[in-house]
C-alpha cells in the first residue's frame, strides 16, 4: 500500500533554531494517527509543513504522492487543516460559515447545497444552522469547525489540538465523527495532549525537543525495550492513601519513577527491590503492570533528559 502522508528526513530551522530534527514516518489511508508531544516539541510546526504552509530546510515528505516541496498548491486542495484556533467567522452564523469555506474551496450551486446538507447531517449542526457562532458552546464550534475543513471533500484531514478546552462528552462525540471518516478512507493526522485520545488511535508518534523518539502502536510503545529497561519491572501499589505512600515510594532504592495513577501509583522500580518494597509497604498490593502510554512517554521523557546532561 503506498503511504497517504510521508516525511523523509524532515528538518526544519528557524534560524538557529531546530523546530524539526531529522523526523520520518509512513501514514497509511484511513488510518488515524496520534501525534503527541510536549508544548513547543515541534508537532505544529510538522503539520504545516506537510500543507504546504512552510518549506522544510532539509528532506521533504509526501501527501497522496504530491511533493510537499513543489506540490503544495495542489496538496491544499486535497486536505483539510483544523488548526487550534480554526477561522471561524463569529459574528456569522453556522449556515453563512458552511457557506463562506465552500466558496474558499470553489465550490458553489447545487453541490455547495448537498455538501452543506451533508456535512450538517454528519456533524449534527442542523438545529443550529441560523445561529451565530459566538452563541455556539464550544463543542459545536469545534464540529462546525471540523464541518468547514472538510466541505471539499478532502482525503487527508490535519487537526491540531482539535478537542482542547471541550468538554469529555464533546470530545468523544467529536472522536466519534473521526472514526466515521476514517472508515470511510479519509486519513487523520491528529496531534492532541490526552492520553485517553492517543490510546483510541490506530498508531502514535511521539515527539520531543524536536525529534521524534517513538512510533508505533499502543502495543508496540508498551513493549519498547527503552520503556521497560533491562533489570526493572513496572508496577502498580494499591494503598489506602496513595499520596502519602508516593512521597515514601520515591525515598526508597531501587525506584526509578513513582506518580500517581487514578488511586493506585505507578513504579518503575528495579527487580531486585521488589520485595524490599512488598516488605516496606506491607499495606500496599504490589504487582507488575505493563506501562501505560503515559509511563512509556515519561520513561522516554526522563531517558532524553538524562542523556543530555
Ligand atoms: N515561525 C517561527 N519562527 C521561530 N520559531 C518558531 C516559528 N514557529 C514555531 N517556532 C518554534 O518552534 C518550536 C516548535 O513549535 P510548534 O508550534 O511546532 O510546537 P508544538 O509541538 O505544536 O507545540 P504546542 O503543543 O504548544 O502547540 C517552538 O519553540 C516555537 O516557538
Amino acid at each position: 500500500m503506498t503511504p497517504v502522508i510521508t516525511a523523509d528526513h524532515l528538518t526544519i530551522r528557524f534560524g538557529d533554531f531546530t523546530a524539526v530534527n531529522d523526523v520520518s514516518f509512513d501514514i497509511n489511508k484511513g488510518e488515524l494517527f496520534g501525534f503527541l508531544g510536549p508544548n513547543g516539541s515541534g508537532k505544529t510546526t510538522i503539520i504545516k509543513a506537510l500543507c504546504g504552509l512552510i518549506v522544510p530546510t532539509e528532506g521533504t515528505g509526501t501527501i497522496l504522492g504530491m511533493d510537499i516541496r513543489k506540490d503544495a498548491a495542489d496538496i491544499k486542495r486535497h486536505i483539510g487543516y483544523m488548526s487550534q484556533k480554526f477561522g471561524l467567522y463569529e459574528d456569522l452564523t453556522v449556515s453563512e460559515n458552511l457557506g463562506f469555506y465552500s466558496g474558499v474551496y470553489g465550490i458553489t450551486g447545487p453541490r455547495a447545497t448537498q455538501r452543506i446538507q451533508e456535512i450538517l447531517s454528519l456533524t449534527g449542526l442542523e438545529p443550529y444552522l441560523h445561529r451565530r457562532v459566538n452563541a455556539l458552546s464550544g463543542g459545536w464550534k469545534q464540529r462546525l469547525a471540523l464541518g468547514c475543513a472538510i466541505i471539499h471533500s478532502p482525503e487527508v484531514v490535519f487537526l491540531d489540538e482539535p478537542t482542547a478546552g471541550i468538554d469529555p462528552v464533546a470530545r468523544r462525540s467529536l472522536w466519534d465523527l473521526f472514526f466515521l471518516l476514517s472508515g470511510q478512507g479519509v486519513t487523520f493526522f491528529v496531534t492532541t495532549h490526552y492520553m485517553d485520545e492517543a490510546e483510541r488511535c490506530g498508531r502514535v508518534g511521539y515527539i520531543y525537543m524536536s525529534k521524534l523518539v517513538a512510533l508505533g502502536t499502543i502495543s508496540d510503545l508498551q513493549h519498547l525495550p527503552s520503556a521497560n529497561p533491562p533489570g526493572t519491572t513496572r508496577v502498580q501499589l494499591e494503598t489506602p492513601d496513595a499520596s502519602t505512600a508516593l512521597t515514601a515510594l520515591r525515598k526508597q532504592p531501587g525506584v526509578r519513577e513513582a506518580t500517581i495513577f487514578g488511586r493506585s501509583i505507578h513504579s518503575l522500580v528495579e527487580t531486585n527491590h521488589i520485595d524490599a518494597l512488598r516488605a516496606q509497604f506491607p499495606q500496599a498490593k504490589i504487582q507488575p503492570i505493563v506501562p501505560s502510554l503515559e509511563d512509556v512517554f515519561v520513561t522516554l521523557t526522563y531517558q532524553i533528559m538524562e542523556a543530555a546532561k
